[in-house]
């Protein structure tokens, strides 16, 4: 029935469901799953999740796990069982880092080995593309359709929907328009939107590039706090005005303003990351301590903008080599780096220092 969603739309219900609180069914056929975001549990609803046919557990990633001494049995992840009193406090002290060092003596847990973990995989993914700390609980119910239909409750069948979260999902251009800038009055802004949505993402072209040979460009994560805010502890602001600044120079360029906020990991768990931190941690440590990668971000994302708008080989402005190894496994040849080594201050030595050493990061 064409009225009726399809599985993008299912993904991005789902997704606004989990930051909501509401639950999520996760179907495999006959067998499923009911998965709450650990970061959003309401004390009812994990009542309601114990009510159902398999003991619940949270299912947090392997790097979480290892700051909580907590064997992860399933190479990426791991499924703590949830003990019998554990409330809504316990769920988030497992899944939210913020006050280990207070309270270092978590466990000890027990995971569960052996079996599927095929939808705890699929429950991190959604809940880290939700934004929100990877960590999910689950429970077993025995006939999924029918439970989510009781419930009205979003269903997403397992196996095609990991394959959606993984692939990311289609972007569309829905404008342009002249943006006349400080750097250059030739100006365009390019707004792309995915079929799933979730971030728009932006390309500021300037001038007329020539499509024929490889443009100067600059595939810009964003920053909040760097950007907008002028904050000192990252070089983003900086890079981003160096950036444009040498595009109107030249009189052409593509700057892409990708909405990748924390490298992959949302507003909110960046602060989060920073407040470790302050406890001591690098921008390395904080993000495994949360229990994400290095880096979440998905640059095919920024290939495919660039693809979309006719260019295929750059001369890219940046000092992290990933993003150069990328462009080119997406097909995107990079025929120049052109470092941009700007904005240091006492405040972020110690942050730049850690991506060159631990992030291979060029300066
Ligand atoms: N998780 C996390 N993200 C951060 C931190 N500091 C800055 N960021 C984010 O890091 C990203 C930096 O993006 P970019 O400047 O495009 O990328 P880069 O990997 O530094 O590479 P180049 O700038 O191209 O050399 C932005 O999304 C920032 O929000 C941090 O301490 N933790
Ligand atoms: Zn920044």
């Amino acid at each position: 029935m064409t009225l009726s969603p399809d599985l993008t739309d299912l993904l991005a219900r789902a997704r606004a469901d989990l930051r909501m609180g509401v639950p999520v069914v996760l179907s495999d056929g006959a067998a499923g799953t009911v998965m709450l975001a650990a970061e959003t549990v309401r004390a009812d609803r994990l009542a309601g999740l114990r009510t159902l046919d398999g003991t619940p557990v949270l299912a947090v990633t392997a790097r979480r796990a290892e700051t909580l001494k907590a064997r992860a049995y399933d190479g990426t992840l791991a499924r703590i069982e949830v003990p019998e009193g554990a409330d809504v406090a316990w769920v988030h002290a497992v899944a939210d880092p913020k006050d280990d060092l207070r309270t270092p003596m978590k466990g000890p847990f027990v995971t569960a080995r052996g079996g599927a973990a095929t939808m705890h995989a699929l429950a991190l993914a959604l809940v880290k593309s939700a934004r929100l700390l990877p960590a999910a609980l689950l429970a077993d119910v025995a006939d999924p359709v029918a439970f989510a239909q009781q419930s009205g409750l979003t269903c997403l069948p397992a196996g095609p929907s990991r394959d959606m979260i993984e692939a990311s999902s289609p972007l569309h251009r829905v404008v342009q328009a002249r943006l006349p800038l400080a750097v250059s009055e030739a100006g365009r802004l390019h707004v792309f939107r995915p079929e799933d949505g979730g971030e728009e993402h932006y390309a500021v072209e300037i001038g007329q590039p020539d499509r024929s040979a490889p443009v100067l460009a600059r595939l810009h994560s964003a920053c909040f706090t760097g950007d907008l805010m002028g904050s000192l502890k990252c070089d983003c602001g900086p890079q981003l005005r160096a950036a444009l600044a040498q595009m109107g120079a030249e009189g052409a360029g593509v700057l892409l303003y990708l909405n990748q906020e924390g490298r992959g990991i949302g507003l909110a768990n960046k602060m989060r990351a920073y407040s470790l931190q302050d406890q001591g941690f690098d921008t390395v440590e904080a993000n495994h301590r949360l229990g994400f990668e290095d880096d979440e971000r998905d640059f095919r994302i920024g290939a495919g903008i660039l693809a979309q708008m006719g260019f295929r080989q750059v001369r890219l402005m940046t000092n992290n080599p990933a993003k150069i190894e990328m462009m080119q496994s997406c097909g995107i040849n990079v025929t120049e780096r052109v470092p941009l080594k700007v904005g240091e201050t006492v405040q972020n030595r110690a942050y730049l220092a850690t991506k060159a050493a631990k992030s291979g990061h060029l300066f």
